[in-house]
């Protein structure tokens, strides 16, 4: 069933598990996610960038929207990285269930403004808001990060800043960056500031680039043609602790993009002479849901629906 972040994200902190956000650019993605959700009884996020709105539209957030009334678990469809109220509030035109305003690149009193404002017209309409406060390192859809302005959110802000906006769940910067790069070997998690975050709060906590990226998965991706650099993800045992204290929404994009890839180019390499798409695209929903299912046993999501 089609359900707000609220819903699903309360109940995760409450219950010390994390429920992974997963993002969607086609019908294969999404079907993957919330197939793989009612067979392991998962409620489960599907998210679309503004990048994923500018490529698939209403036609993409139909499929969705779909697929998550008929699901037999919680699915909500969340505004990822929403860039404005206008972006914000056209997603809730649109029928998503969840909107991110990620205002976190101004400062502390402009994000407050910026974030306020979206969390009453959209609790107005019943929807629940993810703010951000603090910088991931990585490319985050609209604005490159780097390493010297990444900065980790401040507990005691973090108390502040969901005062003053009212904000459902909260993004905080805690080590992980976006993409397949995310440190040499493991990323360093600062488990002791996820601590104090959540016991200064009590809404459910985000936590973005959270991808593992499997080693198994980057050496098919290799292996069936792909080039790619030396990739490192968060490491499950780091993704466990933390949901074990108040992180509830887990996004995991990459993960996905690699799946899908590596299940496309095996299909491709492996039989030249094929042009059947359902051959091609089919088994890059095998892959995905492999990794998707890995990432639910990882968060304890498994059979909380
Ligand atoms: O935070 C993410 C995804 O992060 P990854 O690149 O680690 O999948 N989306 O908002
Ligand atoms: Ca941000
Ligand atoms: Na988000
Ligand atoms: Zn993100």
């Amino acid at each position: 069933m089609l359900v707000t972040g609220n819903d699903i994200l309360i109940p995760a902190r409450a219950g010390h598990y994390g429920v992974g956000s997963f993002n969607t650019n086609n019908m294969e993605i999404t079907q993957a996610i919330i197939h793989t959700a009612e067979r392991l009884r998962s409620p489960v996020m599907v998210q679309m960038s503004e990048g994923a709105i500018k490529y698939g539209g209403q036609d993409l957030a139909n499929i969705v929207i779909d697929l998550a009334r008929r699901a037999t678990v919680p699915v909500a469809l969340h505004l990822d990285h929403g860039s404005s109220y206008e972006s914000a509030l056209k997603a809730i035109k649109m029928g998503f269930t969840s909107v991110m305003i990620d205002a976190s690149h101004h400062g502390f009193e402009d994000n407050v403004k910026e974030t306020k404002r979206v969390v009453e017209a959209a609790h107005a309409m019943g929807i629940s808001v993810e703010s951000e406060l603090g910088r991931l390192g990585g490319i985050e859809e609209h604005i490159v990060v780097d390493e010297k302005d990444a900065f980790l959110t401040d507990p005691e802000e973090a108390v502040q800043f969901i005062e003053q906006t009212g904000t459902d769940y909260l993004a905080i910067a805690i080590g992980t960056s976006h993409g397949a790069f995310k440190g040499k070997g493991r990323p360093y998690i600062d488990h002791a500031r996820i601590e104090k975050i959540a016991s200064l709060t009590s809404i459910p906590l985000v936590a973005h680039g959270s991808s593992g990226v499997p080693q198994e998965i980057v050496e098919r991706f290799r292996k069936a043609g792909g080039e790619i650099g030396d990739a490192a993800g968060i490491a499950d045992e780091d993704l466990q602790r933390a949901t074990g204290f108040g992180i509830a929404k887990v996004n995991v994009d990459t993960d996905l993009r690699l799946a899908s890839t590596v299940g496309i180019r095996e299909a491709l390499t492996a039989n030249p002479k094929e042009f059947d798409p359902r051959k091609i695209f089919g088994p890059a929903r095998e892959v995905m849901s492999q990794v998707i299912e890995h990432k639910m046993r990882v968060l304890g999501s498994v059979g909380k629906a």
